[in-house]
């Protein structure tokens, strides 16, 4: 599908976003494994989503989906059954990365694949630690990329020092840790998004973690469990998604515009930290947790932003609104320098390369480094065509750097937003001419 995006004179009005992604993918998958009912309410229905439920209806769970409510059936933790199929992931890192350390526990033999982009993204990440609890885990290329195959084996806990700060990877060896003959310990030596934590805390699991510090690493402690149960999960609107209309709002003249229920847990929401630090006319009302996560309301309005740095412990907190916070910097006064951020390079796409570009196409200055990239703010940008490359976060950016800029723009392959924000265009499209 090609977009077509023209400039907005204005942006306004109260609306929610679709459910956080990874919180709807970890409502499955600890539902699943858990005794009894999870009912989860604001469901993201995206296309990375859907896999994770489709995976698991493969792996004998009924999960019946009625619009955003979800009823998921849990089996128990050893009630999954041996899938008949390949368990295709489609897109989604998450779901790859994630069910590695369940299936590597489980008593039978199961492949996990997924698109073209999940085939070039990093596994060895997932399947060393786990290698190191006891799991056999292989590929064609001896674990480096999906298709991963799995033989459930028994697991021991280990002690971990995370290369990376990845939330899928601690998630993994969270989720394999549960399954595990002695407590597992992973060590990040900057704090990511820790909604796994959360949520097996309000299941039943025992876990242990040092306090939240940004500027010191953190160790978080799994214990084996017997079992976990099934709850209610309220799921908040997606800090990722609302990252686009929060960027078009501060962009746009004559703009204002309040998001309700957003997720604003600590560990996720550095592009608020990183607006505010830009200058941006945000406020933050009506704070409160829902299963231990922090949500709030975000008002946000037309803001005239100046460069920053950013990088270091912040890279995690906000590395999914990259390509967004770019789209910002071209417009704000002075160089913005995002650094740090080679993770950036594993992602659907190359990132650092993508989002470089796409910029450049719209006539920014843009120099791209190793971690990240200097952009040059305030330059006049005009509408160009634009290739998504099928990344959902980069369509998303060129939309909004569209809305800003002089002229019209094209968008190809832009149906992939439906990956994490289905309705993406019509929703832009309510919010002003
Ligand atoms: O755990 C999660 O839900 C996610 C963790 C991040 O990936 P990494 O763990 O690779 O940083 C993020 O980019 C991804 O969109 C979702
Ligand atoms: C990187 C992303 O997701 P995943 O790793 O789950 O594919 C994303 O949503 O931007």
């Amino acid at each position: 599908m090609r977009a077509n995006i023209y400039k907005k004179s204005h942006i306004r009005g109260h609306l929610t976003v679709p459910g956080d992604k990874s919180i709807s993918h970890r409502a499955i998958m600890l539902g699943a494994i858990a005794d009894g009912i999870t009912s989860i309410d604001g469901f993201l229905t995206g296309e990375d989503c859907l896999n994770t439920v489709s995976c698991f209806r493969e792996l004998g769970v009924t999960i019946d989906i009625d619009s955003h409510h979800v009823q998921v059936k849990g089996v128990g933790m050893y009630g999954l059954k041996p899938p008949e199929r390949l368990l295709d992931v489609g897109n989604s890192g998450t779901t790859i990365r994630l069910m590695s350390g369940i299936l590597a526990a489980q008593p039978f033999t199961s492949c996990l694949t997924g698109d073209e982009s999940i085939l070039c993204r990093p596994m060895l990440r997932v399947v060393e630690p786990l290698r190191q609890m006891g799991a056999d885990i292989n590929s064609p290329d001896g674990g480096r990329h999906a298709p991963l195959t799995i033989v459930g084996k028994k697991l021991h806990g280990i002690n971990y020092n995370m290369p990376v700060a990845s939330a899928q990877v601690k998630s993994a060896l969270l989720l394999a840790g549960l399954y595990a003959d002695s407590p597992t310990t992973i060590i990040e030596s900057h704090p990511s998004r820790d909604h796994t934590e959360l949520m097996l805390e309000t299941m039943g699991a025992h876990i242990s973690y040092s306090p939240l510090n940004f500027e010191k690493q953190r160790t978080v402690t799994i214990y084996p469990a017997q079992a976990l149960q099934g709850t209610h999960i309220d799921v908040p609107g997606d800090i990722s998604s609302t990252a686009f209309i929060i960027t078009a709002a501060m962009l746009c003249p004559d703009s204002c515009v309040t998001i309700k229920d957003v997720g604003i847990n600590p560990t996720r929401a550095g592009i608020l930290d990183a607006y505010m630090a830009m200058g941006a006319n945000i406020q933050i009302t009506n704070q409160r947790l829902w299963n231990r996560e922090r949500v709030a309301d975000i008002t946000v309005s037309t803001s005239n932003l100046h460069g920053i740095i950013i990088g270091g412990s912040m890279i995690p907190r906000l590395i999914d609104e990259i390509p967004i916070i770019a789209v910002a910097a071209a417009f704000a006064e002075g160089v913005t320098i995002i650094r740090d951020a080679e993770e950036l390079r594993a992602k659907e796409t190359d990132r650092i390369a993508a989002i470089s570009d796409m910029l450049r196409s719209f006539g920014a200055e843009v120099k791209t480094i190793e971690g990240g990239m200097v952009i040059k703010g305030n330059t006049h940008l005009h509408g160009c065509h634009i290739d998504s490359l099928k990344d959902h976060r980069i369509a998303m950016a060129a939309a909004v750097a569209g809305m800003v800029a002089d002229g019209n723009t094209y968008i190809d392959n832009a149906e992939c937003v439906s990956i994490s924000f289905p309705g993406f265009f019509e929703l832009m499209d309510s919010l002003g001419d």
